[in-house]
């Protein structure tokens, strides 16, 4: 479990985070969101203790990051932008030698693991400078994964990735997640690459938390109406039909505009009461409007 509660940090005169609140089940994986700038790698630096802030407090299962950084360094891993790894070394030396620093045992068995797990294995020999920008950001997974980890910090895991590579990497994340329970917190100002992944998600902006809980909550929350498209051969003869907004957009696709989820069956029930219905699907539901939402609300 962590907690962080009332935030606060500047570099010089700028403020980057400013009453940064949140909360973090153990075992799940969380998507700390937001634009760029607005403070996602410095929260993560202080959770991890390399930076210290003026104020607020921070808990990462009972221990405090401004205390025992250390402590909190052994139990975590951490893949950031720079990734840290030695382009003149092969893939599986610089495995070798991340596995001495952190006192990995067995380190020969760990490492030809986890190379296996990234598909490396083929690759291990060559120098990591000659690698592909997905193979780079999947060493630095299994750099951060070496010492069986409890919980991952992962910045902007899936940058510079091809829709391929950011399939595997968000894959290997799920199947990690649930086979060993590590708790995961990736930044990313990507929100769609995050849909399927994240059990809860925190919006951030300038510094601040606008809003955060699982994906149903903030859908309760900020998804006020649905807009539900229909391909139908409904004949719409006024903007309503059973009560509710209508709108045609194409010769056979009609929007409504629902109060919620639960008028969904009756509008459809409705619907083929009269016609044909080929599909259905609600427009505004994606991880994005909800953000733009959440955003929109903000900024009122
Ligand atoms: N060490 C530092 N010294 C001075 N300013 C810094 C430092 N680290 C971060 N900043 C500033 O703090 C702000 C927030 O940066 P941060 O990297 O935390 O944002 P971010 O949300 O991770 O952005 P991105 O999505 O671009 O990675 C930026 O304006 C950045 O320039």
């Amino acid at each position: 479990m962590i907690t962080v509660n009332n935030i606060h940090k500047h570099f010089g005169s700028q403020a980057v985070l400013s009453g940064m609140s949140f909360t973090v089940k153990k075992g799940s994986i969380v998507g700390l969101l937001g634009p760029n700038g607005s403070g996602k790698t410095t929260m993560i630096r202080l959770l991890n203790g390399v930076i210290q802030p003026e104020q607020g407090t921070m808990e990462i299962n009972g221990f405090n990051p401004l205390n025992d950084g250390n402590v909190i360094r052994q139990m975590s891993g951490i893949v950031t932008e720079g990734a840290g790894l030695y382009h003149e070394m092969s893939g599986e030396d610089n495995l070798l030698f991340f596995s001495q620093i952190y006192g990995v045992r067995k380190a020969v068995k760990r490492v030809n693991e986890l190379l296996k797990d990234f598909d490396l294995y083929a690759h291990r020999k060559k120098k990591v400078g000659t690698y592909s920008t997905g193979m780079k950001k999947r060493l630095a997974l299994a750099k951060a994964l070496l010492h069986k980890p409890k919980l991952l910090f992962l910045d902007e895991p899936t940058n510079g990735l091809d829709p391929d590579g950011i399939r595997d990497v968000m894959k290997y994340l799920t199947k990690l997640n649930k086979t060993e329970q590590i708790t995961i917190i990736i930044c990313s100002h990507v929100l769609r690459q995050l849909e399927d992944i994240c059990h809860s998600y925190v919006f951030m902006e300038k510094g601040t938390v606008l809003a955060q809980g699982t994906r149903q909550q903030l859908e309760k929350d900020f998804l006020t109406d649905i807009l539900l498209r229909v391909e139908t051969g409904l004949k719409l003869d006024s903007t309503a039909y059973f009560g509710y907004p209508a709108e045609r957009v194409n010769e056979t696709a009609i929007i409504f505009t629902l109060p919620s989820k639960n008028e969904i069956s009756p509008l459809l029930n409705e619907i083929l009461k009269e016609t044909w219905i080929h599909s259905t699907t609600i427009e505004n539901i994606s991880l994005e409007s909800i953000y733009f939402e959440v955003r929109r609300r903000n900024n009122e």
